[in-house]
């Protein structure tokens, strides 16, 4: 397990605007065409509350067409973050990087397409919005056993100690994976209909 970011993904210092009521932030505002687009179109945004530290979510992934960029965000409480790289033209195919958010700091991870995602909170109702380049698609998920012993990842409780969903404790290893290649195009949901022609 590595702490230094893998290529893409980003950490990104939101800017709060404090005042005697407390502080005003923006998550994520769309730019023009023209401009430089930094991030990717999102689609849908997401929030999760965990009720309690040592419970994992992850590591997941939608396989493309339906492939996933993420924006991630910690609103409340705190939160390790594990991306885990799997790119296999990348020289980092396989590294899973731990990165702390809290909601104090007010940063967020950009996380590309190419990545199983996944997190393990850290503080009792920790509350997560991650926006979301692909629309949900049941039939296209995937996943990595958060405990696969070839990630090597340093959670910050014992195996004992930690709550996974039913779903996530099926989750395959990585060497049992097929190879995905994230070079398919994902095609943009159109948010009206095509006009038809006169
Ligand atoms: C992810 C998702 C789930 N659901 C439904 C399916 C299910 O009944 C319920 C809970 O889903 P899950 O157990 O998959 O939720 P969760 O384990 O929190 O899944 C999330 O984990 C983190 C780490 C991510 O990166 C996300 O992309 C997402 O995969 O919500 C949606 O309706 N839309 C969605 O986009």
């Amino acid at each position: 397990m590595t702490t230094t970011l893998p290529d893409g993904v980003e950490l990104i210092d939101g800017r709060r605007f404090a005042d005697s009521r407390g502080w005003f932030m923006e998550l994520h505002r769309c730019q023009p065409a023209d401009e430089k687009p930094g991030l990717p179109d999102f689609c849908q945004d997401n929030v999760s509350l965990t009720t309690q530290p040592a419970v994992v979510r992850g590591l997941h992934f939608q396989r493309p067409p339906h492939a996933q960029a993420k924006l991630v965000t910690v609103l409340a409480g705190a939160i390790l973050d594990i991306v885990v790289d799997l790119r296999r033209d990348r020289p980092g195919f396989g590294r899973a990087t731990a990165i702390h958010l809290a909601a104090s700091s007010g940063q967020h991870l950009f996380v590309p397409v190419g990545f199983a995602h996944g997190f393990c909170a850290l503080q009792p109702e920790t509350l997560v919005h991650y926006k979301v380049s692909a629309p949900y698609a049941p039939a296209s998920e995937g996943g990595i056993a958060w405990d696969d012993p070839d990630l090597g990842i340093d959670w910050p409780f014992t195996a004992a100690e930690i709550l996974v969903s039913e779903k996530d404790a099926l989750l395959p290893r990585l060497r049992d994976l097929a190879p995905i290649d994230w070079r398919l195009p994902t095609p943009l949901p159109t948010a009206r209909p095509a006009r038809r022609r006169a």
